[in-house]
């Protein structure tokens, strides 16, 4: 079922699914099997050969999994859409398609720590190198693409800095150059913005976050503008090195996913609450939400989001020691990794998400040891601000010499 006037909250709800395919089950029904019975030999040999439609083998497709990827296909406004069994496994089935050996990838000043790791590895094994920069302005992008670069790979907002990079800008000078542009779009969600209507050719999740939203799946969506080419990805990289997502997880998904908007309206008012609070506290020194007046990029955040994201991340006074000890006063706010849970999170990205990147890179990419990153949870907003408080209290306390 679908309808292109629909709005995305009610597409979350409805498109992709067709109650009179499943026995008209008005919820998806969980086809929890590996493998799928042929009719005959000759319908098996047409099926495989691609002359007739139908299920094969869960690794390459489920009738639970497809009601997840056309939801996601049209929330996304794309072509098709392939689900993982990690955010990890769409970000390396997307590289390993659009990159073969010593080419190059130009990417946001910042990654997530295991893309970096990613890209670590590809530089290792197959001589694929990146760079990191800022693709701040037209020129400098340009200065930045090398005759080997087929990829720009981009974090936006930056996890875990909270840097945005200006989606239009950096598609306009992909598109020129025929480079193919990538995007993460995780910490902002399908209703946060739309890479792929601005100008990206692949834009990607993971759903383990927002899209799931109840912190018990991890999973990755890798949505592209051409249905062709998806299908491409569909019978090799992920059929072949098969990080493929779980029927069950799929089904969780789609239960989660049926609540986002209500879910991402109460994480970006808590966060927006939060920011705020954090923003006048003295033992804070930078608050980094994009939403914000104090953000250095807000404009564009108003221009290319529609709402700041669920996440706030801020830096204390103290260094690294006033970091830790900060997260360990905390009752309310739990000090974890993954973000978009009903939960408030806490964690300290320099020994954490990000501490697989060389401190001085790590540094330039403004991840430094007194930088904190929170993911706003359901909870009431005031139970999250007083928690914080009390915390960061006790932690002035704690750290302020008076002479
Ligand atoms: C293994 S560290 C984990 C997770 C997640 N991508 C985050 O940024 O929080």
């Amino acid at each position: 079922m679908s309808n292109q006037n629909w709005m995305k909250e009610t597409k979350l709800i409805h498109t992709g699914y067709q109650h009179s395919e499943h026995k008209d089950a008005l919820t998806v029904p969980l086809y929890q099997t590996s493998t799928f019975a042929f009719p005959s030999a000759e319908a098996g040999e047409k099926r495989f050969s691609g002359e007739e439609d139908g299920m094969i083998y869960s690794r390459l497709g489920n009738p639970t999994v497809r009601v997840l990827e056309e939801k996601m296909a049209e929330l996304e406004n794309g072509a098709a859409c392939l689900a993982f069994g990690s955010g990890m496994a769409a970000v390396s089935t997307v590289l390993l398609h659009t990159t073969k050996a010593n080419d190059h990838v130009l990417c946001s000043r910042g990654i997530y720590g295991c893309t970096f790791g990613l890209l670590e590895l590809l530089e290792e094994k197959y001589s694929i190198t990146h760079t990191f920069h800022p693709l701040d302005t037209a020129d400098s992008i340009e200065a930045a693409i090398q005759p080997n670069t087929t990829v720009i790979y981009v974090e936006t907002p930056i996890n875990p800095t909270m840097e945005l990079v200006d989606l239009e800008l950096v598609a306009t000078v992909a598109k020129k150059h025929g480079i193919r542009l990538i995007v993460d779009n995780t910490f902002s969600s399908p209703l946060g913005q739309s890479p792929l209507q601005i100008g990206a050719d692949f834009v990607l999740h993971s759903a383990t976050k927002y899209i799931n939203g109840h912190g018990d799946v991890i999973a990755g969506l890798l949505i592209g503008t051409d249905e062709e080419e998806m299908l491409k990805i569909r019978m090799t990289v992920q059929k072949d090195v098969g990080g493929i997502i779980s029927p069950f997880d799929a089904w969780l998904i789609l239960r989660g996913l049926k609540t986002l908007s209500v879910r991402m309206e109460r994480h970006v008012k808590n966060a927006e609450k939060i920011a705020a609070f954090l923003e006048n506290e003295s033992f804070v020194e930078h608050v980094f939400y994009p939403y914000s007046d104090k953000h250095p990029q807000v404009e564009l955040a108003k221009k290319q989001m529609a709402f700041g994201s669920g996440l706030v991340s801020f830096t204390i006074k103290g260094g690294k020691e006033a970091a830790q000890y900060l997260m360990n006063q905390l009752e309310l706010v739990q000090i974890a990794v993954s973000l978009g849970d009903a939960e408030t999170l806490i964690q300290h990205p320099a020994t954490m998400t990000h501490s697989v990147i060389p401190e001085n890179q790590r540094e330039e990419m403004g991840i430094t040891h007194s930088l904190l990153r929170l993911s706003a949870g359901l909870e009431i907003a005031e139970d999250i601000v007083e928690d914080l408080r009390n915390a960061l209290q006790a932690t002035e306390k704690k750290f302020t010499f008076h002479s």
